[in-house]
């Protein structure tokens, strides 16, 4: 039901749903627990939203600390992106590496972010709609960030539309991680 990409990252995969078309339009399964388990991702979903982002709007990159880490399964809905996930896993292998994936939502493409890895994009389209499905609630103490232009990530625009917040992250080189 859905195809499972490797990436650069271990326990990060990019997944392929199947996107059924027929003259009404499309049917395609985003979530499916027993698939999904068995791709090794069983921490129930309890939480979803979505986001609109215009074009040269960047996201990120954030995370949520334990004890409310959370695995994350992010879907390309609309437009395309430049998604990116940093492993801040002190024992992977690939700790401090990042991959760049490009997920288009006709596909409605999706990448599995494991606990103890950060999310962000890049809007590449003029519009671009993600859905992101958690396994631990929102949890504003504890969610965080990196400084997006700070773990030598290859952004295809230097002055991107960045949030406040997200512009006051501390930079890869001094965060302390606790994953
Ligand atoms: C993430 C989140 C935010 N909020 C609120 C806080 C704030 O008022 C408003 C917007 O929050 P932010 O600026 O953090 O939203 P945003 O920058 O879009 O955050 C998102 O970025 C991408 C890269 C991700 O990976 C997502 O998981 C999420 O962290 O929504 C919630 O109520 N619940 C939530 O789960």
């Amino acid at each position: 039901m859905f195809d499972q990409i490797p990436t650069a990252l271990s326990g990060v995969f990019m997944l392929l749903p199947v996107v059924r078309k027929d003259e009404r339009g499309s049917f395609t399964k985003l979530y499916h627990a027993d698939c999904f388990a068995r791709m090794g991702m069983n921490r129930p979903i309890v939480e979803q939203y979505v986001t609109t982002s215009h074009k040269g709007v960047l996201r990120g990159l954030h995370f949520q600390k334990p004890p409310h880490d959370h695995d994350k399964l992010v879907t390309c809905l609309s437009g395309e992106v430049l998604d990116v996930v940093l492993d801040l896993r002190r024992q992977s292998p690939t700790y401090g590496h990042h991959c760049c994936l490009r997920l288009s939502g006709e596909q409605r493409m999706q990448v599995f972010v494991p606990s103890g890895c950060a999310h962000g994009f890049y809007t590449l389209s003029d519009q671009a709609e993600l859905l992101y499905a958690v396994s631990s609630l929102y949890n504003p103490e504890y969610d965080d960030g990196i400084l997006w232009h700070s773990a030598g990530i290859d952004w295809p625009d230097q002055f991107p539309l960045v949030s406040q917040r997200d512009q006051e992250f501390q930079a890869f080189a001094d965060f302390d991680s606790e994953f």
